[in-house]
């Protein structure tokens, strides 16, 4: 399955009007809730950054962004080639930062772009090096049209002491809106 030429996987960036209009658009108020919600992504070209602001906006939570020690490349068939040996070789490479303060959170969301299929290697990085035990994860991703493949069994692996609740699987190419997000939020329990 991960023989298609690199071109499938072009970059995607109509979701940059998504930042606007969850700005500019209709007023959301938060879900209440009594559980403290902390937002961790990956981005390489911006799509999955902009769902999880929105998300911290619904939720009212911290957000940080993972970023691998080396930066990946500016040139994107470069990644694309470099995210398939990363990925075929099980390779988690070190990040900036770890994420600090872990225990202060119930809830964390987890977003990622797919990358061949599967999670984005920093956000493996971040899953493996991280005590997440007891932990509810809320995993949300972007893909450019190939679906979510099997990133969300491999986040199971790699918080196995975690309860994993359903995906966010979204089209990187697309825009959502505040409301959608909401939506999404309280069909996973998000608040109850
Ligand atoms: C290394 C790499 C591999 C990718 N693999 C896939 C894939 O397997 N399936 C897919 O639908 N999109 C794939 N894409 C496209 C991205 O998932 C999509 O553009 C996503 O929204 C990017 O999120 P970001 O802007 O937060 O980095 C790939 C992109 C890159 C850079």
């Amino acid at each position: 399955a991960l023989q298609k030429p690199a071109a499938v996987f072009a970059p995607s960036q109509a979701a940059h009007t998504a930042a606007a209009a969850s700005q500019t658009g209709e007023t959301v108020p938060n879900i209440p809730k009594d559980k403290k919600a902390l937002v961790v992504y990956f981005s390489y070209s911006g799509n999955t950054r902009i769902i999880a602001e929105q998300i911290r906006q619904s939720v009212d939570g911290d957000i940080v962004e993972l970023q691998p020690l080396t930066p990946y490349s500016a040139d994107y068939d470069t990644v694309v080639k470099q995210g398939k040996q990363e990925i075929e070789s099980g390779f988690k490479p070190p990040l900036k930062a770890k994420v600090e303060s872990l225990a202060a959170y119930d809830v964390i969301f987890v977003g990622t772009p797919i990358w061949w299929y599967t999670i984005a290697p920093p956000v493996a990085s971040f899953l493996a090096e991280s005590d997440l035990a007891g932990k509810t994860i809320i995993p949300f991703c972007t893909h450019g049209g190939y679906g979510p493949g099997h990133n969300l069994e491999d986040i199971k692996k790699l918080a196995p002491k975690s309860r994993v609740l359903n995906e966010l699987v979204l089209n990187g190419s697309k825009t959502y809106a505040q409301k959608d997000i909401l939506a999404w939020l309280s069909k996973v329990g998000f608040g109850e």
